[in-house]
């Protein structure tokens, strides 16, 4: 039998009204595969540059870059900041760019290539304890969303079997349809707070990313949690704003 994980947190209906939660490595196990696609993306793109300038290969670490520089952001935003991060700066381009351009464009599209084939390769699972939580707080008569910047999310929800314990899925399609921007800005907490009917000091935010963990910070809400899945990012999402840090949401109880 698995083991238990110790309670660490308990949530209360007297105290909140809604959950937010993120999507990729909050609520299902999907993050390895975007960190690994980003990797293979990255790793094509420095390879080439340095054979270009000349400079030395420094490859995409898929846990250090990709939580500081990736993880959380919009899928354009992600291929801009981390570039940025090594002093590369590329062309916007279109949507007809051919595969292998050098442009924000063709490589976004190239990330959601090798995305799908992994997701269709190894496919989706709820993370530890989503589905009881998110059962628990069903139970408990408070609101649960999934707020994610990935314009899959709608999809990896239903593929890990959450679609229907949830009571709204906003994901990057939608943020993208709505003009909301991304995280770090908050609109898209603020977005999904007020759609459940709940102020922000009332909702509990459950995020992986110091990217989210930031804007959830910068949209008042009153209890963020950071969920640090490897054991090495407690610092930054506390960091980023966290106010209590957690393995996985098998730590968490709703109080009757
Ligand atoms: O490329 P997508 O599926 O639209 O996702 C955008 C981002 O969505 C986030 O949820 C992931 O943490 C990032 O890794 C990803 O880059």
């Amino acid at each position: 039998m698995a083991e238990r994980s110790p309670t660490r947190l308990v949530l209360s209906r007297r105290d909140r009204d809604a959950a937010l939660f993120d999507l990729d490595g909050v609520l299902t196990d999907t993050a390895r595969l975007h960190a690994a696609a980003w990797k293979t993306l990255f790793d094509e793109v420095l390879r080439r540059h340095a054979a270009a300038t000349g400079a030395p290969f420094r490859p995409f670490d898929a846990i250090a870059d990709y939580r500081a520089f990736v993880d959380g952001r919009p899928r354009e935003d992600g291929v801009r900041s981390f570039l940025a991060a090594r002093g590369i700066v590329l062309p916007e381009g279109t949507d007809s760019d051919p595969p292998e351009a050098l442009t924000v464009a063709a490589l976004a599209r190239r990330k959601q290539a090798l995305f799908l084939a992994a997701l269709r390769r190894e496919g989706v699972a709820p993370a530890p304890g989503a589905a009881a939580l998110l059962a628990a707080l069903r139970r408990a008569g408070i609101a649960a969303a999934v707020v994610s910047a990935s314009r899959n999310g709608a999809e990896v929800l239903a593929a890990a079997g959450l679609e229907r314990l949830v009571d709204l899925c906003l994901d990057g399609r939608d943020a993208a349809a709505l003009g909301l921007p991304g995280k770090p800005a908050p609109d898209t907490f603020l977005e999904a707070a007020r759609r459940l009917g709940g102020a922000p000091a009332r909702c509990v935010v459950f995020e992986d990313a110091p990217a989210g963990v930031e804007a959830a910070r910068r949209g008042g809400f009153g209890l963020i949690v950071g969920v640090d899945r490897d054991g090495q990012a407690a610092a930054m999402l506390r960091g980023a704003g966290a106010h209590a840090v957690i393995r996985t949401l098998a730590e968490v109880a709703v109080a009757a």
